[in-house]
């Protein structure tokens, strides 16, 4: 597949501090991805560099194969803000229509469906609505607009579960029938894990690991022990982060683990469980900030 975002050895910074340093990254068409990290992570930073936003200091960002010059914004791309900037005096529907005039995909159907679906009343101010609410017409913005890169900066903020569940359904149903490239941008792992294909994962403006999510599910692991067992059981494995407690230890692991070494884990008295997702990126950041 051809990448629709290409970012190489891009560095940005604010005054003295280096929000970005030397970031490599690429997204495929027709893929749902997830770039995760904490606050201050750099994930805005990198996002409006990709949008046209703000120029890195260095490297060079491509989109649909073009390289992006300073104040060019990429055509192809529809960008959800997590605070949406629509005026408030302006009502939902009007946010719409000045979104279909930038957006040549456009689907007034989908458009309408989606305002029924999450409940909205298109006659309503923006001012009106509530933090929910809001998010609610960035994402039928982003859906409806069918854009060939879409990206939503925590689309969820603010909305109930029933809507949460709502949205991500309506995203991989339409994803289904119109395949392009949607980059969740997040620090709720186990949330998108359910609908994204792949993950970039992001801390002090570097990126730590990218991976597809099935490859995480299968080989982030917990190893728990004495000291001495699991250091012998993780002989070999990459370790993502150790914490010793008396004479035990925790090993945060991230690879395949055979059956052989499974059995001699147990003959050592090692306990192997899978690591769910929000703790493995817990595990990741401290490891990288203990220096694993
Ligand atoms: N306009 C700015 N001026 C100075 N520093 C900034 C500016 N914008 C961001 N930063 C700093 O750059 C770093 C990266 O910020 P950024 O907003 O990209 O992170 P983020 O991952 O999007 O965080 P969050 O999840 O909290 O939105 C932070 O240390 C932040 O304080």
């Amino acid at each position: 597949m051809r990448p629709i975002v290409a970012c190489s050895n891009v560095t940005k910074s604010y005054g003295r501090h280096e929000a970005v340093r030397g970031l490599d990254l690429m997204l495929e068409e027709r893929t749902i991805y997830g770039l995760l990290g904490r606050n201050g992570a750099g994930k805005t930073t990198l996002l409006n560099m990709i949008v046209g936003s703000l120029f890195p200091d260095s490297g060079v960002i491509e989109v649909g194969g073009i390289r992006l010059r300073a104040g060019e914004t990429p055509a192809q791309v529809c960008y959800i803000r997590e605070k949406n900037l629509y005026p408030g005096s302006a009502k939902v529907i009007d946010v719409l229509q000045m979104a279909s005039a930038f957006h040549p995909n456009w689907d007034w159907d989908y458009a309408r469906e989606l305002l029924q679906a999450f409940r909205l009343n298109p006659a309503k101010k923006i001012r009106q609505l509530s933090r929910g609410m809001e998010s609610l017409v960035g994402n039928i913005v982003g859906l409806a607009s069918r854009a060939p890169l879409t990206i939503f900066d925590e689309p969820v903020l603010g909305l109930d579960v029933l809507m949460r569940e709502r949205f991500y359904r309506a995203l991989v149903e339409d994803w289904a029938d119109h395949p392009r490239t949607i980059l969740f941008s997040t620090h709720l792992i186990d949330e998108i894990a359910k609908v994204v294909e792949k993950v970039y994962i992001l801390e002090a403006g570097t990126m730590l690991l990218h991976d597809e999510v099935d490859r995480l599910h299968t080989q982030a692991h917990l190893f728990r022990g004495t000291k001495e067992s699991v250091s012998a059981a993780a002989a070999n494995k990459r370790i993502l982060y150790k914490e010793t407690y008396g004479g035990g230890m925790l090993a945060a692991v991230y690879d395949s683990i055979g059956e052989r070494e499974r059995a001699t884990a147990a003959k050592l008295g090692v306990s192997i469980e899978g690591l769910p997702l929000q703790k493995f990126f817990t595990y990741l950041i401290e490891g990288g900030e203990s220096g694993v």
